[in-house]
């Protein structure tokens, strides 16, 4: 008999990813598929290069022990080392003790290495993004540590869809809209962090669980509704179902892929143009800004005021429509302060950005 088909399902996720990893490291999986033994070489240990680490997040919630479970599972039939790494966030009273358990149960898949890691918390942007920073600073670190392929994190198709959500409800474009990525970057790793659960539902991750008799951990962050996003799964989302059916959490996660390959094409698109709207002082022109579409304008302008100096994550859809209106609706406007100290302002048919 086979596995539960949720079992099935997870590992077969967790396997398109790590082949995934053995292809861009130039590997193959050439390692016995029954029993993980390497192949027969006439070179020696030493001479063969280690095999590549891959690293779980944990929180042990449902979602990342599917993960590890499949993980451990599938990585050493494809010659792959397989650890884990839980954050504490020391955000509730014991949860240390929880840190440990998770590292217990880690061991007890079979991971080598596992650890646990304690982060302080700040508050800048809020609780949840204090926490979602601290949380990838400490991933960033453990993998740098232990020089780890990759970390798998256990982002479902659900949490794509609340992701989405929360991109529209904010009225920005369509880069928000494209949720998170099934491959994403830390600092000097480009594709350091896979999502290999983000076409895949969280029941069949909590059902995986089950069929496995893994205990799991339900986060009271998760039921939380002082949280966004917790009021957005819990009262949010099934308001949408009720009133537009199943399918709909299905369809976010598409718009998340489509919305994703159009902000790609359109990012490319001004990076091409950019070039063409300066002069030869490398000035932005504005009688050639006004003549591209608005969408590819406003990324140029976007980047010219990041260049500049300004955080992107403080420059808001608003900040650039009003450095847009000095090209689209030019009445004398005066300079526009942007974040980070940077000004924007219209000389002489030039836009000269530039921190103040
Ligand atoms: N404390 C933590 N330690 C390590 N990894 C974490 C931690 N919290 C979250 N992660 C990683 O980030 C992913 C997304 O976490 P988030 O809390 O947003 O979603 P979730 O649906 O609650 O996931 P889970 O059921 O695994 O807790 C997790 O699946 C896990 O891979």
């Amino acid at each position: 008999m086979g596995p539960h088909p949720a079992v099935a399902a997870i590992r077969l996720a967790v396997r398109r990813v790590l082949h995934d990893i053995l292809n861009e490291a130039g590997r193959t999986a050439v390692y016995s598929r029954t029993t993980g033994a390497p192949p027969a070489s006439d070179a020696t240990p030493h001479e063969r290069p280690p095999s590549p680490l891959v690293l779980v997040a944990c929180s042990g919630g449902a979602d990342s022990m599917a993960l590890a479970s499949a993980l451990a599972f599938e990585a050493p039939k494809l010659g792959i080392r397989a650890g884990g790494i839980t954050v504490d966030h020391g955000l509730q009273p014991g949860s240390d003790l929880r840190a440990d358990e998770v590292v217990l149960r880690l061991r007890e898949l079979g991971l080598d290495p596992v650890e646990s890691t304690a982060v302080t918390v700040g508050r800048e942007g809020g609780p949840e993004a204090a926490a979602r920073d601290a949380r990838y600073a400490a991933l960033d670190a453990a993998a740098e540590r232990h020089d780890a392929a990759a970390v798998l994190l256990g982002h479902t198709r659900d949490d794509q869809a609340e992701t989405v959500l929360l991109g529209l409800a904010r009225g920005s474009g369509v880069r928000s809209l494209s949720g998170m990525a099934a491959v994403s970057g830390g600092p000097g790793a480009a594709r350091r962090y896979r999502r290999p659960f983000l076409q895949l539902d969280r029941q069949t991750a909590r059902k995986a669980c089950m069929a496995q008799s893994l205990p799991v951990w339900d986060d009271p962050h998760n039921a939380d509704p002082a949280y966004t996003r917790s009021r957005l799964r819990h009262e949010g989302l099934p308001a949408l179902e009720k009133a537009l059916g199943k399918g709909v959490v299905e369809a976010l996660a598409r718009t998340a892929q489509l919305s994703r390959d159009d902000a790609d094409a359109l990012d490319a698109w001004a990076g091409q143009a950019e070039a063409s709207v300066r002069d030869a002082a490398g000035l932005l022109e504005c009688a050639k800004l006004y003549a591209l579409p608005p969408a590819v304008r406003r990324r140029i302008l976007r980047r010219a005021a990041i260049e500049a100096g300004a955080p992107a994550g403080s420059l808001f859809a608003r900040h650039i429509e009003e450095v847009d209106r000095l090209i689209t609706g030019w009445r004398g406007q005066g300079a526009i302060n942007l974040p980070g100290k940077v000004v924007a302002q219209r000389q002489g048919g030039r836009l000269v950005i530039r921190q103040g």
